[in-house]
């Protein structure tokens, strides 16, 4: 495969075995290249195979059929090389240590020196806007900044890619709308590639360089759509035509789909 993708995900498929013994297809013959520092959203209903297609990049998973590239090398490889960041729909923060040592923990994992900890940590508190927080413990924190604290974690070991799983999926709609602004800041300083899993086509064309939808029974790539909306993105971009043209064009994709 040629390297001019930071990721090249090729004729995928991904079988698991029910229950009873029977095939059960999650996707079917994937295709998709992702440019380093694009922002691709991965949209679709519940058991359209997001989270598969998202397992299988970061080496959780293992395809039944094609091979994922990553920068030529592959899952395990990117793994080893700590080039994956990644967040989940609850950020899963250790309740007895503070906010800080919750972002230190990779790099504890790492062997990084008190100093170096110290040091990350603080930025990565900076940009996420906790770090007046820093010695506070998750219960005291609300829902929105635990999960900012998840993307700092992420982030702390300065990965290349970003995968993001459903992160803002239980988050009141006030709060996931300021914290996609905020994660499009991040993203734009830290120019980091970023495959983020979301059902909500809203939050989908608001970030996205490119939305991959994905229809399910079996999980199939059935369009991927260009977001050509100017950036620095904001809030009101939300009520333009052009978003609502967008939003009309994806929702026709899903459009007589048997759910
Ligand atoms: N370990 C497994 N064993 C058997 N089937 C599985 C397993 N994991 C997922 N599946 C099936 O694969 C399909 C895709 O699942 P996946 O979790 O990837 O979908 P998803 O789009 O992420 O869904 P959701 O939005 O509900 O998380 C579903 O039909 C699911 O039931």
């Amino acid at each position: 495969m040629s390297t001019a993708y930071k990721l090249q995900i090729e004729d995928v498929s991904m079988v698991y075995r029910g229950q009873g013994g029977e095939d059960i297809t999650a996707l079917k013959n994937v295709n998709l290249n992702i440019r380093k520092s694009e922002f691709i959203s991965l949209l679709g209903p519940s058991g359209c195979g997001k989270t598969t297609l998202l397992r299988l990049i970061a080496d959780l998973l293992q395809p039944t059929s094609g091979k994922i590239a990553i920068g030529g090398l592959s899952p395990r490889a990117a793994r080893k090389a700590r080039q994956y960041g990644m967040v989940f729909q609850s950020p899963v923060l250790y309740e007895w240590r503070t906010i800080r040592e919750n972002i230190c923990l990779p790099l504890e994992i790492m062997n990084k020196t008190r100093e170096e900890r110290k040091n990350i940590s603080d930025e990565m508190l900076e940009m996420v806007g906790l770090s007046k927080f820093a010695e506070c413990y998750p219960f005291q924190l609300s829902g929105g900044m635990q999960q900012r604290v998840g993307i700092a974690r992420a982030l702390a070991i300065n990965p290349e890619i970003l995968l993001m799983d459903e992160p803002f999926s239980a988050l009141d709609e006030f709060t996931r709308n300021k914290l996609q602004e905020d994660l499009l800041r991040i993203w734009s300083n830290t120019k980091k590639t970023v495959i983020f899993v979301t059902h909500n086509i809203s939050e989908a064309i608001f970030l996205s360089d490119r939305v991959c939808v994905l229809t399910p029974h079996p999980g199939i790539l059935s369009a991927v759509i260009d977001i050509d909306l100017p950036r620095p993105r904001v809030d009101d971009i939300r009520d333009t035509p052009e978003f609502a043209a967008l939003l009309s064009k994806i929702r026709k994709c899903f459009a007589g789909m048997n759910e």
